[in-house]
């Protein structure tokens, strides 16, 4: 048996039922179930039914691994989130069979179960239970994002992007694609309706003209100014492909457009580990390269952040140096 067989497929299982529970309440969505948090990121149902349902499912195959979880049930807790932890609770077991249905207070103790510090030492899960929660809310991209990491480093990545075509030349094709990679093992993708995976890769082009760009719908999330000069340096003439969430990793892991960049639009935010794990592998095992804006690797090591880190610059490995030179460029001049 291969290395991580049974993690691989117990996070198949648990991101696959997860991205139903995210459908589901995508289609039972109105605009007062979803509620703001400090940070002004909206939150929904989705995101704390989605984290319930990947850490039971955790947790009955490895009861001893810890989990870093966006997400935590301080606003579903007491008489103030009563109606959202009706709605959680309703909606969660909706999508679980019978013998799987969850009580509120298993519903919570489950969500909270994603309260690891995260570091360098053993084994732990990350998850992103939507990651582009604006792309969820607004019908566009979005991806549940769950990765194992063994002594500070992304072992494992499993993402569900129910939105994204299965085959890149039908966009209007069969969606819902699940993307699946183990350290070594390459990286593969499959529909969510058949079990049978494909391999995938970068593109094989050779110069950086030829590229296309992808980048976050949100301005503030990853400056679209700087990269607009960037693309220019690099002489891409194609326009940008946004996208929110780490579909974006996926979609040039499978050739579908070539660069990421996340260019830092503030000197105090500071990315977080489920944002990046399971993406970052998966572009490295499909022959591509992913650092920080800097050139150096992401560091999973620290605990729940990657503070050592700035941005994030991911491409194919023939153009990734250029890329990178580019970026330092427009970037250096800005300071
Ligand atoms: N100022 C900022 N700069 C960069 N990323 C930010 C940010 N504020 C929030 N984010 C992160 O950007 C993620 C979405 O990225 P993208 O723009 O690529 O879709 C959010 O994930 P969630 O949607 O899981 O909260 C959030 O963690
Ligand atoms: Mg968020
Ligand atoms: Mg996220
Ligand atoms: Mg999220």
């Amino acid at each position: 048996m291969s290395a991580l067989a049974t993690e691989r497929s117990v996070a198949i299982q648990a991101v696959l039922q997860a991205s139903r529970v995210c459908q589901s309440v995508f289609q039972h969505l109105v605009a007062n179930e979803t509620l703001t948090k400090n940070d002004k990121s909206p939150v929904t149902v989705a995101d704390f039914s989605a984290q319930a349902i990947i850490n039971t499912y955790l947790h009955k195959a490895f009861p001893n691994d810890p989990i870093v979880g966006e997400e935590d049930s301080k606003d579903l807790r007491g008489d103030a989130g009563k109606i959202l932890r009706e709605k959680v609770h309703s909606l969660t077991n909706g999508v679980l069979d019978e013998s799987e249905k969850l009580s509120e207070d298993q519903i919570l103790e489950a969500i909270d179960r994603g309260n690891y510090a995260g570091g360098a030492k053993g084994r732990h899960w990350a998850l992103d239970p939507i990651d582009g929660t604006k792309g969820f809310l607004r019908g566009g991209q979005y991806a549940v994002c769950l990765a194992l990491i063994v002594d500070g480093q992304v072992q494992l990545g499993v993402m569900g992007t129910p939105n994204l075509p299965v085959d890149p030349a039908k966009p209007d094709g069969e969606k819902g694609t699940l993307f699946i990679t183990v350290r070594g093992q390459g990286a593969f993708q499959r529909s969510f309706s058949t079990p049978t995976e494909t391999k995938i890769h970068f593109s094989d082009i050779a110069t950086t003209e030829e590229a296309t760009f992808c980048e976050s719908v949100e301005a503030g999330h990853s400056s679209h100014g700087d990269a607009a000069e960037i693309a220019k340096l690099l002489g891409i003439s194609r326009p940008s492909v946004r996208m929110d969430s780490q579909a974006k990793y996926c979609s040039i892991s499978r050739g579908d457009g070539d660069i990421y960049l996340r260019l830092p639009t503030s000197k105090t935010y500071v990315e977080k580990i489920w944002d990046h794990a399971s993406g970052s592998l998966l572009v490295t095992e499909a022959g591509g390269k992913v650092t920080d804006v800097n050139g150096k690797p992401l560091d999973f090591s620290i605990g729940r952040t990657l503070e050592a880190n700035k941005g994030v610059v991911a491409a194919n490995t023939k153009i990734f140096d250029r890329v990178l030179e580019s970026v330092q460029k427009v970037l250096s001049s800005k300071l």
